[in-house]
């Protein structure tokens, strides 16, 4: 009998008459934001204070913030090169080598920081890396992930909306301010395909023929 996740793929191929598309989120998913920005700022601006990377119930860096401390976040977030130097979370580069590995179609889909000059660059030469020619070739830069076409996204934000519909399921990947909410998540990479496959269960409804779109296995 096969695990999960190679039941899963092959109940999802067999029904689109494609393997399903998996978009994987940067931030606090494949890269450690939040521990970067804390050390950064603390080292830019040692006499403000703040929380450690962790201790924010908030997902908005800027709730209840005084006019200072608002300008040092942004002075850190603006600063060219802060997202191509992020330290990989353990085991994302590996899962994303083993997605692709299964025959997942994988691309990462991630947010700009618009008022840091570099980025969106920084961002792709992450990817390339880290992760490969292929995988930047693969990469989607938006503000607005409800647009990209895929069956699931891994994503650490709370809600992730945008200006339509989005076709792709919400996988959370858990961070301290999205724990307490409901619905499929994975806690860190060792569970991916766990999860995976429990998201393309619940999506999927009985096997269609690709070409016919008819239901097979009833006569
Ligand atoms: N936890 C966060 N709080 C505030 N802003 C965040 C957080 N994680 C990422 N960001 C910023 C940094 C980038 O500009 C985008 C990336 O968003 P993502 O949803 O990870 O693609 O938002
Ligand atoms: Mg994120």
């Amino acid at each position: 009998m096969s695990d999960p996740l190679t039941h899963a793929l092959a109940l999802h191929t067999a029904k689109e008459g494609r393997p399903p598309t998996v978009l994987v989120d940067m931030d606090e998913v494949l890269c450690h934001w939040e521990k970067h920005f804390v050390a950064s700022r603390r080292r830019r601006f040692p006499h403000i204070p703040i929380a450690d990377a962790g201790n924010r119930d908030s997902f908005d860096l800027f709730t209840g913030l005084s006019e200072e401390e608002r300008r040092a976040n942004t002075t850190v977030l603006d600063e060219p090169g802060f997202f191509a130097a992020l330290e990989p979370v353990p085991g994302g580069v590996e899962a994303v080598g083993e997605m692709v590995r299964a025959g997942i179609d994988v691309a990462v889909c991630t947010s700009p920081w618009l008022s840091n000059p570099t980025c969106a660059s920084d961002k792709l030469l992450w990817v390339q890396e880290h992760l490969g020619p292929e995988l930047a070739n693969n990469t989607v830069i938006t503000r607005d992930k409800s647009r990209v076409l895929g069956d699931v996204l891994i994503d650490d934000k709370p809600e992730v909306t945008g200006a339509v519909q989005p076709q792709w399921s919400l996988l959370r990947f858990t961070r301290h301010y999205n724990r307490l909410l409901e619905g499929p998540r994975i806690d860190d990479w060792s569970q991916w395909r766990e999860g995976l496959a429990r998201v393309l269960l619940e999506r999927g409804g009985p096997p269609r023929h690709p070409a016919s779109g008819q239901l097979t296995g009833h006569g």
